[in-house]
């Protein structure tokens, strides 16, 4: 949903499981930054089934995970995944749009701790997540990525200018 009045943020990369927009077997999310949070409308369909009509809690924990990765933006560090914890507090059904919003709770030097809900169009909180985040250097991502590649992921980010790139 374009949401006016709102920042649209960039993908991490093209091919990114949460947010590429090249990457047809991912749940392409559309970010936007609220002040000091992120957002996503997302509605899980037929490729994020679980049980019949309900979305897996893997796809689920995937789109927090990578909204979690927006937050990045807010904070302006670059970070990875360390522990990722999802609440299932009721079934996702497929076909129905949730807002998952998600935000900095607090920062303890290196260790970013994270938290979002996934809220149903109907007011109804399905999933909540706590993630907690470690903050990296650009080197992190050279020993797997080619060089090409790790330098266009950051090249299109507004943090690649903290980094002198
Ligand atoms: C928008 C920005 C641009 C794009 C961003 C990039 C793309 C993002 C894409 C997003 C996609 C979505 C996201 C993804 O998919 S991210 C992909 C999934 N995640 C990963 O691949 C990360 C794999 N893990 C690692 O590489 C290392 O473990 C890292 C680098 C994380 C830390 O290894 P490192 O050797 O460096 O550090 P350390 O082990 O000494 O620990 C560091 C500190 O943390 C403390 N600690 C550790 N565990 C816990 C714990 N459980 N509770 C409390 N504290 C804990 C620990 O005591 C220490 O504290 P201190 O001694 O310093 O005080």
């Amino acid at each position: 949903m374009a949401d006016s009045g709102f920042a649209s943020l960039p993908p991490h990369h093209p091919q990114c499981l949460g947010c590429g927009p090249d990457n047809p077997a991912g749940l392409q999310l559309s970010v936007y930054r609220d002040g000091d949070e992120v957002f996503t409308d997302l509605a899980f369909d037929a490729r994020h089934r679980g049980a019949p009509g309900l979305a897996h809690g893997g796809a689920i924990s995937a789109a927090c995970d990578d909204l979690f990765g927006f937050v990045l933006y807010v904070v302006e560090e670059i970070a990875v995944t360390r522990t990722l914890t999802v609440e299932y507090r009721a079934p996702v059904p497929l076909g129905q749009r949730h807002r998952i919003t998600a935000r900095l709770h607090h920062r303890d030097g290196r260790r970013l701790h994270l938290e979002a809900a996934g809220v149903g169009d109907d007011g109804v909180t399905r999933f909540t997540a706590q993630a907690l985040f470690i903050v990296v250097d650009i080197d992190h991502f050279s020993d797997h990525g080619t060089e090409h590649d790790v330098h266009a992921m950051f090249t299109q980010h507004p943090l690649r200018t903290r980094e002198g790139g």
